[in-house]
């Protein structure tokens, strides 16, 4: 554990806790903090959402996990990041190469910062197979096929040998998918793993994320800005603005009940939300730039529930509220405000979806393992 990370906020059975985080860039300014105070658990099997608008620190936070920050001009200044019980700040290169593909995978928005266009998809597999797990050549190949056939590429043992432009957007990012899952990891991060996608191919997505979940335990955390998406598929959210966590907790209570006035607004802008003929209720203003933090309350100049003297003082700690929830909002911890509830026509929650989606992606074409191929998966 770095220098000055508080108190742990944790439940002390986690595959990965994330205290007191703080991560800083070179900027003009000198070192600025992009990342500050964050906490975040997630046990083992378990899918946590990091939420928030752009600039929030959802992928800075995830590339500290994964030793991914740009070592020129960023650094990890304070806090702990334990996987499995294991601190991985300060860790060597080395060892952080064994963790990532081995423990610990990514996969991203656009799957050709993962795929090699020079290479066919079974062999960049096959390759990472071989250099995680050390297995022959035809093994590794064999297990390239079988993970393809498993996120449900049909004909996968032909699909292999071709190359990454062959494949649709939908095969592409179940590539990386399979690629990312080749060595079994124990924690998988997506980010933003199907903005790019059009909405019937993301649905397929989240539905085999959720399948590989259910089959192979692996825990996610998801990085999203799409509060359909978490309803959908996470079991608890972190909820970041400007740089640090202002809410946690379970996604059922903290989308029907949030506790801190910026989840609220995320929620009363939700189009679902909105009645035919309502207002769609934006948050006012924007995201400050980190070399700009308010004093006090960050979130409080775009707050309708801020108030001199109150949210301007000293800068508000993650506060615990019991049912493993917390609040970074002084007055809903002071009990001032107490329903911060969106309109009314916006209190549905989006439901979560009791039945797997894959049968609505037009790149799946059936059960993943006993698929046939597909024209509109086929761009060769
Ligand atoms: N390489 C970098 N150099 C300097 N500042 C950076 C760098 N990468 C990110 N930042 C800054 O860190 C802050 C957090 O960025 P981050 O990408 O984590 O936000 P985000 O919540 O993931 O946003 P988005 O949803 O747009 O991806 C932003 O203010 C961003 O400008």
């Amino acid at each position: 554990m770095l220098d000055d990370a508080p108190h742990s906020l944790g439940t002390g059975d986690s595959l990965l806790a994330i205290d007191g985080l703080r991560v800083e860039f070179r900027t003009e300014a000198g070192w600025t903090p992009v990342v500050t105070d964050a906490h975040l658990d997630l046990a083992p099997g378990g899918t946590r959402a990091l939420v928030g608008e752009s600039g929030s620190g959802k992928t800075v936070t995830a590339l500290a996990v994964l030793g991914l920050l740009p070592k020129h001009n960023s650094r990890v200044a304070a806090g702990s990041i334990e996987f499995g019980g294991d601190e991985l700040l300060g860790k060597s290169e080395r060892q952080m190469q064994r963790i990532r593909g081995r423990e610990i995978a990514m996969i991203f928005q656009e799957p050709m910062t993962s795929l090699n266009p020079v290479f066919t998809v079974g062999e960049q597999i096959a390759e990472t197979v071989r250099i995680h797990r050390g297995t022959t050549r035809k093994r590794a190949w064999a297990r390239a096929v079988e993970v393809l056939d498993l996120v449900g590429i049909p004909a996968a043992a032909r699909r292999a040998k071709d190359y990454p432009h062959s494949f649709s957007g939908g095969m592409r990012q179940r590539a990386m998918i399979a690629m990312s899952i080749a060595c079994e990891p124990k924690l998988l991060i997506a980010d933003e793993p199907t903005t790019a996608l059009d909405v019937t191919v993301q649905a397929g997505i989240l539905a085999l994320l959720r399948r590989l979940r259910s089959e192979l335990g692996t825990a996610v955390l998801l990085v999203t800005h799409d509060l359909g998406v978490v309803a959908d598929f996470c079991d608890e959210v972190t909820v970041m603005y400007a740089g640090e966590p202002v809410e946690t907790g379970p996604v059922g209570p903290l989308f029907a009940d949030p506790l801190h006035p910026y989840t609220s607004g995320l929620l009363a802008s939700l189009p679902q939300r909105i009645a035919p003929g309502d207002d769609l209720v934006a948050i006012p203003g924007m995201v400050p730039r980190p070399e700009q933090m308010p004093v006090g309350c960050r979130f409080a100049p775009r707050c309708t529930h801020a108030r001199a003297g109150v949210c301007d003082g000293d800068h508000p700690p993650l506060v615990p509220m019991g049912g493993d929830r917390s609040t970074r909002c002084v007055r809903v911890v002071g009990g001032d405000v107490t329903d911060l509830l969106p309109p009314l026509s916006a209190r549905a929650v989006p439901a979560r979806r009791a039945e797997p989606l894959e049968a609505a992606d037009p790149t799946d074409t059936g059960t993943p393992n006993t698929t046939t191929p597909d024209s509109t998966e086929t761009r060769a």
